[in-house]
């Protein structure tokens, strides 16, 4: 690890550090997508060669599988899986509830099943995720390429039946070229500003034909855990309602972060 690491990715590194301590040999684990994320992966994939951890890893992205192979985990599809024991995975946004939007590094419909087919989701994040109240983060909504911009017109129409503030919908895009996801999908993300009522938008979103998914993840998170660039690490579990403070150190000699 490098010990140059700016501020924000030592938060990023810790959150991810003190979720690898929740994963124990045997266990199915399913690997979130995007930069917090990877950390996790690469910490994981430390354990797995030098401390001879043994679990089997559900990518949710094509990147993440790569990465997940690169550092050495046993790589599983989720119809091998079947169910996980504990999904790890980064997020846009979390609110007081843990109520989460996802979908900024574009992965969210694969996010959401790997979450969904799991006994736990433990999120990681640092701390300028964390929101009073989701949609400043504009929310993606996966939608199939055909008819995508009469799904954007419909969508449109539908915020403004629920007066809904910010109404701006940008397609995604990759350079000159919309965005697609890995199964081959748009996304389109909602400039809200505020999401009132996030269980019934998401609902809604979903309702519409062509809409195959949002970024919306309303009580499927367990668990988040924040860092902070200074190596303090905040736990907020949603079963019990607490928080629990901790802490590592940056060691620069060794250029790794130690539990104290
Ligand atoms: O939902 C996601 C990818 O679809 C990511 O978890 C989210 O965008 C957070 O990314 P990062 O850890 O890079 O801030």
């Amino acid at each position: 690890m490098p010990a140059d690491l700016s501020p924000i990715d030592k938060a990023k590194f810790v959150a991810a550090k003190r979720a690898s301590e929740f994963v124990e040999s045997g266990m199915r684990v399913g690997l979130g997508t995007g930069s917090t994320a990877a950390w996790l992966v690469r910490c994981l994939g430390e354990m797995v060669r030098e401390e001879g951890l043994r679990i089997r890893g559900v990518p949710t992205s094509a990147r993440t599988a790569a990465l997940a192979r690169d550092v050495g985990i046993d790589v599983i599809s989720l119809d091998e899986a079947k169910w996980l024991d504990l999904t790890i995975d980064g997020a846009d946004e979390f609110d007081p509830e843990l109520n989460l939007i996802k979908g900024g590094g574009g992965a969210l419909l694969q996010e959401k099943i790997v979450a969904t087919a799991s006994d736990q989701m433990i999120v990681i994040a640092d701390a300028a995720k964390e929101v009073a109240n989701l949609g400043a983060f504009p929310l993606p909504v996966e939608v199939v390429p055909f008819g995508w911009q009469t799904t954007q017109a419909l969508l449109s129409e539908t915020l403004e039946a629920m007066d809904v503030m910010g109404r701006e919908i940008t397609l995604r895009m990759n350079g000159e070229r919309p965005y697609v996801t890995d199964e081959g999908n748009y996304i389109v993300d909602l400039h809200l500003g505020r999401i009132g009522n996030a269980r019934q938008l998401a609902l809604i979103l979903n309702q519409m034909p062509g809409v195959v998914e949002n970024g919306l993840f309303v009580d499927i998170c367990d668990r988040v855990i924040v860092g902070h660039g200074d190596g303090r690490i905040e736990l907020r579990d949603i079963n019990a309602g607490t928080v629990t403070e901790d802490r590592m150190e940056f060691v620069e000699d060794d250029n790794l972060f130690r539990d104290l």
